[in-house]
């Protein structure tokens, strides 16, 4: 109370608000001086305690006027994690008048994230500070331990800003779409926001929202806030530089996805390449918040490459790799070189992210390639044979799976795997007739094959998953004679190889009648 007293007497005489962030053995570790309505917290990370949920600081600060808590106020206390904020309001003699305080509220789920006490008169003040506090972390432990393992880790809040008019998809499509990378990175989503607008060029979202948002994160014990597009450097730099937060943007949760799935060394050349890329457009943004705006979803972040190397590293990285992968493509090169003398027709199979083209690869040969429920499960082409009577031979292979807008950096590096779809002579388009937004994905392929330069390619159009069809969706299919499969059920698959068949013998007798012309 003396010290209150103090703080008071001096607030008053130089007119600013007076601050003391306190331990709780009651060691004042700041002194800060504000201005007469407001003061500044200094950057306390260091403070942070890992564990507990609380930082073990207490702000205790004067109002001159007798106004309670403000916004502000309320913001301090929630994004410092302070134990408590306290207010003294203050007569022209510096003697507190009342008081007002405020602490976290440990619900995450409740509408405010504080819980403010009643104001009380100096005479009022309770000593029971400590055990108070006590209860608080307790209660915070509580709600923590409650939560299923998979809920403690890697907790995200993600943000969708569209703007409509631009947009070639629905944003509930888009949303969820992120959803399920999500899924697939491990990460659990806690809370979303969807915005139909354009994209504030500085901060995605509007500052106040962002407050919001922090605020919302900070309380739900949320680390990573994910966008559903591509951060500008200045734009990752400015929201990391307003919280704690990791920040990743849809680039970043892909190429995360494709590190954790390459598994030959071309497709790990590739995306670390791809990763190296990325990080060089933000290393003029270097500094202390780069760390997390490369460090991916639990720390995995371009191989070994971390930040202290410089620009010029990078350059030389990215230079080593892409020789490192020329050369590999030249290798390739021969290989297929060696096949298409032999002239085995090729089939490539294509389709979005989990349409089932790994598992149709399965079902035709017999054979496992990894198959899961998961985006991007395969990112290294996979080839396989399959013999049909008459000595008929075809070699069928897996690709990396398609989706929407690509990031430019990581179609680049794909494009690699997908060249090798230029030497094919059919291509199987497999949809996931179970997904109502195949329509889209089905566009979405159909843009990336033509930029490619595959439309002259001939294509069938598989539609996959039957098993999965309720009656009405499934005579619907039937009713436009699609031809539609389940590589789970093998239905129609023995149709699907005979129609191949046809296709490619078919397509070769006439051309062997056109080479049998003798010219003049
Ligand atoms: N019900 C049903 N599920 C299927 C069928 N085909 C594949 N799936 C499931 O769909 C999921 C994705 O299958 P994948 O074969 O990995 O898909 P993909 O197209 O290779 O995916 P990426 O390699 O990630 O692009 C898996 O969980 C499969 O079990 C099917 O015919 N019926
Ligand atoms: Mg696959």
């Amino acid at each position: 109370m003396d010290l209150a007293r103090l703080v008071g007497e001096i607030s008053v005489e130089i007119g600013r608000q007076v601050g003391l962030l306190i331990e709780r053995t009651g060691y004042v570790t700041h002194l800060i001086v504000g201005n007469d309505h407001s003061i500044e917290i200094p950057h306390l990370d260091r403070y942070r305690v890992a564990h507990s949920r609380l930082r073990g600081l207490r702000l205790f600060h004067t109002h001159l006027k007798e106004h309670p808590l403000n916004q502000e106020d309320l913001m301090d206390l929630v994004l410092n994690r302070f134990d408590s904020i306290t207010a003294a309001c203050v007569g022209s003699d510096g003697i507190p008048k009342f008081f007002f305080s405020a602490f976290i509220n440990p619900d995450p789920d409740a509408k405010e994230p504080w819980i403010l006490s009643p104001k009380q008169y100096p005479g009022q003040i309770k000593y029971g500070y400590l055990e108070q506090v006590e209860a608080l972390e307790s209660e915070f432990t509580k709600k923590t331990s409650n939560l299923k393992e998979s809920q403690k880790e890697n907790r995200a809040f993600l943000v969708g800003v569209y703007d409509v008019r631009k947009m070639k998809r629905s944003p509930d499509h888009s949303m969820a779409e992120l959803k399920e990378l999500c899924r697939t990175a491990g990460v659990h989503v806690v809370d979303t926001y969807v915005q139909k607008r354009d994209p504030d060029p500085r901060t995605v979202v509007g500052k106040g929202k962002l407050q919001e948002i922090i605020l919302t994160s900070v309380h739900k014990d949320i680390e990573h806030l994910i966008f559903d597009l591509e951060l500008t450097p200045s734009q990752a730099k400015k929201i990391s530089d307003a919280s704690d937060l990791k920040i990743i943007d849809r680039t970043q949760l892909i190429l995360d996805i494709f590190s954790k799935n390459a598994k030959s060394r071309d497709g790990k050349l590739q995306v670390e390449l791809a990763q190296l890329k990325y990080l060089k457009n933000r290393l003029s943004e270097l500094d202390d918040n780069m760390s997390r705006l490369t460090g991916g979803i639990g720390g995995r972040g371009p191989g070994e490459t971390k930040l202290e190397i410089g620009n010029r590293r990078v350059e030389e990285k990215i230079t080593r790799l892409e020789n490192e992968l020329r050369d590999l493509k030249r290798r390739r090169e021969l290989n297929r070189k060696a096949r298409s003398r032999n002239e085995i027709p090729i089939v490539g199979i294509v389709g979005y992210t989990n349409a089932g083209k790994s598992t149709l690869l399965n079902a035709l040969t017999n054979s496992t390639v990894i198959a899961e429920d998961k985006l991007f499960a395969t990112l290294d082409p996979t080839t396989r044979r399959i013999r049909f009577p008459e000595e008929r031979e075809i070699i069928i292979s897996d690709t990396v799976g398609f989706i929407h807008d690509l990031p430019p950096d990581l179609s680049q590096a794909f494009k690699a795997t997908l060249e090798e779809l230029g030497d094919a002579d059919l291509l199987l388009h497999v949809v996931d007739s179970t997904n109502s937004n195949y329509a889209e994905q089905m566009e979405a392929v159909d843009t990336i094959l033509n930029s490619l330069q595959l439309n002259e390619i001939p294509r069938m159009v598989v539609f996959n998953k039957a098993d999965g069809l309720d009656e009405e969706t499934r005579a619907s299919f039937e009713k436009n004679e699609t031809l539609l499969v389940s590589a789970v059920t093998r239905e129609g698959l023995s149709h699907l190889l005979d129609l191949i068949e046809e296709e490619l013998w078919k397509k070769k007798e006439i051309n062997q009648t056109l080479v049998a012309i003798p010219s003049e």
